[in-house]
């Protein structure tokens, strides 16, 4: 070593020492590669000085470092603390502002003349902000008053800006219910989902709702569903079994009631979404297989209501009103008058269907308005699925659709009489015009707060980000990272990983939840004070003592049937008569009408939640907020627990697999990324955990792990310009021989609880589980006319059909 080295390396313990002013940008690492040069280097001085010295250098920056990071995690916690309140407060004005303009709020919207309509129509409504006025008479007009009145000018915009509010309320943990009702061809599906450029309430809302449960600082899953009720049955319209015969044994979706009061339908895919794309994907899905005919009304008329469902869970928000909660999106079918659309055969069957159950839906709404002791929910399936998001703690909103032209008075009538019933009790003839100015003002107010309130949150946010960003700078990307105080919004891919491993943990360990926002867990400071210890990493630390896990849920369903009369039954309920079928009916062809028809429809099946004793909440116990909190959590995990959370990358796989097995469980799922041009891979895998109540857990070899044929990756390959899952993705089938019981036997004992189902071997059903779409609905759309490929595993065959779609939301591609 020369001389000019030595000099440096005298000099280098001084540059270390002269770096202490300049410690907080130095990282640990920085430090490290320092020392580990200087003891490389042969030393002028001897190591161990130089070694102290650079010791020193450490402690100082530990020392200074971790007080100021320690200052600035303080300084976090409290503004997360302030975070919390105003977010409290915030739901709570936005509750208030919602409450008085009344929980269940109605809209009217007029469409615009289309062009038959134009040139020979004339109106004989006049619309004001809040009023629909009718001339009856060349001096008389009868007046519809209502909460807002969107008149034909009005954009989809206009409509939303007034729905927002509502959607919003799901993010605080309300349940919430949107309905679009009117005649057939007043513009229900055009409010709703509205056109590629022009999008409605469903896309619109989902994107807040995203929006929304990104900016917050609590984590959410969001899962989709979407259903159809057609002629008095539930289908699920992401299963494409559900609609024809080509899957036989397409689990039955049935409704069932929890102990307080929520309602969840046994059966219904819910599928995981991350983002706006996934649900537009999957909505373009359920579209496709909604029952939508072409009737004098309108070309493409529904035939059925469809119900979109979009839960929210939230592990770590306490300040949220409920923990799982739902919003409800419904395009319910047209209203119509059967005289007036001619109808025959089955459109005539398809008609009284709808109408009896919107009559139902009409009862149900005026009972809670006028508060009458009795509800009548029961009275159709509608009324029985939504019984817990409409009425007390729900925000209803029906957005009243009619048409203008002379020639549909008698509908329009129909139309508003029934959204006048809707809304009876709140008619603003009855208050004075003094009362109404301070209602009006205090709106007002409210609205300003909430708006405050917002703008409040999003500062603190923004003001947490920033200390997060200094906390980083200074310690480092690893470093800061441990510290856990990612205050922004996880990414849900996270979250979905995230809950599942949750759910897996939970099934294997026992852990709680992370049960406090990241934020406000403990400091290093507060840590220090309260003598934690510095070992454990802080993650573990703030974890609530995990109370004993209740032995599985004794919840069973018993499954009651018996033969009714259709016509006593009609006359014994003013509506809709709620015969359920099973789901795995035939849907054979009709004489009548040469279309498809449900057949059985001679059972009447009752479904109750029955718990036993020990689970039920004893009259009058009162337990503090600590335990109160506890018990929800547990409540929650146990509940998390009986979903079934599916990790796959092809969920389709899943609904042959469910096909087969017959499911009894809720199932969660998600949805697989595909990218537009990338070749279709051969899916991994599909493992499902703890589907309760599966039926292949009682068949003798059912593990649920499926693997895709061996099929080469080139015969897959996705064709372009799809949007949709193709019906590649709907149909690879699964192998045979990868399925065991493993994972299902562990439920053996929770299937006994259900009663009164038929076994049915794996093998068996796996064999008629060819998932084809029916040859009616391809001639019904050319332009998804799939490419048909057979592959065969075995004695089976198995169909591969891929298809093109149009984009649901908008562009096409
Ligand atoms: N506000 C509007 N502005 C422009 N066009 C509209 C509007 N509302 C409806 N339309 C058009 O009117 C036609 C019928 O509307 P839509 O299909 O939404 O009716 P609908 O009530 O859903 O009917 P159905 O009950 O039979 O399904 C569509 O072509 C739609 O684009």
């Amino acid at each position: 070593m020369d001389g000019q080295s030595g000099k440096t390396m005298q000099s280098l313990p001084d540059t270390l020492s002269s770096l202490k002013g300049f410690n907080k940008y130095l990282t640990p690492g920085w430090i490290e590669s320092v020392s580990h040069i200087l003891k490389e280097l042969t030393p002028t001085k001897p190591h161990k000085v130089m070694e102290e010295d650079t010791q020193n250098v450490f402690e100082c920056h530990d020392t200074e470092l971790d007080i100021k990071v320690a200052k600035i995690q303080d300084e976090m916690v409290s503004l997360g603390a302030q975070l919390k309140q105003k977010t409290l407060q915030k739901r709570e004005s936005l509750n208030n502002y919602l409450d008085l303009k009344g929980s269940i709020r109605v809209f009217c919207r007029m469409r615009p003349f289309n062009h038959e309509e134009s040139y020979s129509s004339r109106t004989m409504f006049t619309l004001d902000e809040s009023n629909v006025f009718l001339k009856v008479a060349e001096t008389k007009t009868k007046q519809y008053k209502f909460d807002k009145v969107f008149d034909p000018c009005s954009t989809q915009g206009d409509v939303f800006s007034e729905v927002e509010p509502v959607i919003k309320s799901a993010i605080d943990g309300y349940n919430v219910c949107i309905f679009a009702y009117g005649q057939t061809g007043s513009g229900k599906t055009f409010t709703m989902e509205g056109k590629p450029k022009d999008l409605g309430v469903i896309p619109r809302g989902i994107q807040v709702l995203f929006d929304r449960a990104s900016e917050s600082n609590s984590r959410f899953q969001l899962t989709f569903s979407m259903l159809e009720i057609y002629m008095g049955n539930l289908r699920d319209l992401l299963v494409p079994g559900s609609k024809t015969n080509g899957l036989k044994n397409v689990p039955s979706l049935s409704i069932k009631t929890d102990p307080d009061g929520g309602i969840e339908i046994e059966n219904l895919v819910a599928v995981t979404v991350n983002n706006f794309q996934e649900v537009k994907r999957l909505y373009g899905l359920g579209t496709r297989l909604r029952s939508t005919a072409s009737t004098m009304a309108n070309s493409t008329s529904s035939r059925s209501h469809c119900l979109i469902r979009i839960s929210l869970t939230s592990f770590d928000a306490p300040e949220r009103k409920k923990a799982r909660n739902k919003i409800w999106m419904i395009d319910l079918g047209g209203s119509e008058r059967l005289v007036k659309t001619k109808a025959t055969g089955k459109r005539l069957k398809e008609g009284k269907a709808i109408n009896l159950s919107l009559s139902a839906l009409g009862d149900v709404i005026d009972a809670l308005q006028t508060k009458k002791p009795h509800v009548p929910y029961r009275n159709s399936k509608l009324t029985q699925v939504l019984r817990d998001s409409l009425g007390c703690e729900s925000k209803t909103l029906m957005l009243v659709h009619i048409r203008p032209n002379e020639n549909d008075l008698c509908e329009t009538v129909c139309t508003l009489g029934f959204a006048t019933r809707v809304r009876s009790i709140r008619l603003e003839s009855e208050e004075s015009p003094e009362v109404k100015t301070r209602k009006e003002d205090f709106l007002k107010e409210l609205e300003q707060t909430v708006s405050n309130l917002e703008q409040e949150c999003d500062n603190i946010r923004r003001e947490i980000k920033k200390l997060e960003d200094t906390v980083e700078h200074l310690r480092g990307p690893q470093t800061s990272a441990s510290t856990n105080f990612a205050t922004s919004h996880p990414s849900t891919q996270e979250l979905k990983i995230d809950m599942s491993k949750n759910v897996r943990s939970l099934k294997n360990h026992r852990e709680v939840p992370r049960g406090l926002p990241r934020f406000m867990k403990p400091t290093a400071a507060s840590q220090h004070r309260i003598g934690l210890n510095n070992n454990v990493p802080s993650i573990n630390r703030m974890k609530p003592p995990m109370p004993p896990k209740r032995r599985p849920s004794s919840v069973y369903a018993e499954s009651v049937r018996f033969p009714v009369n259709a016509v006593t039954w009609q006359s014994e309920c003013s509506s809709e008569c709620s015969i359920s079928m099973t789901s795995d009916m035939n849907w054979t062809p009709s004489i009548l009408d040469g279309t498809e028809c449900s057949q059985d429809a001679s059972e009447y099946e009752i479904k109750q939640v029955i718990f036993s004793e020990h689970e039920k909440p004893s009259q009058g116990q009162v337990i503090s907020f600590k335990e109160w909190q506890l018990t929800e959590s547990e409540n929650m995990q146990n509940k998390t627990e009986e979903r079934s959370i599916i990790d796959i990358d092809n969920w389709i796989h899943q609904q042959i697999l469910q096909s087969a097995g017959t499911c009894q469980s809720k199932r969660v799922l998600t949805v697989p990324h595909v990218t537009e041009e990338e070749t279709f891979n051969i899916p991994s895998p599909i493992k499902i955990e703890g589907t309760k109540g599966c039926k292949q857990a009682q068949d003798e070899k059912s593990e649920l792990t499926l693997q895709p044929p061996p099929l080469d990756a080139k015969d897959i390959k996705r064709p372009k310009a799809v949007n949709h899952f193709t019906t590649a993705e709907l149909c690879s089938p699964p192998s045979r021989e990868h399925c065991s019981t493993n994972e299902t036997k562990k439920h053996m004992n929770e299937n006994l609880a259900y009663q009164g189902r038929s076994r049915r071997s794996l093998q068996e059903n796996l064999d008629g589980c060819m998932l084809k779409l029916p040859e009616s609905e391809l001639n019904t759309y050319p332009e998804i006319r799939p490419q048909e490929e057979e592959h065969s595993i075995g004695n089976v065959v198995y169909h591969w059909r891929m298809c093109f779609g149009n984009d649901l939301f908008g562009d096409k591609r």
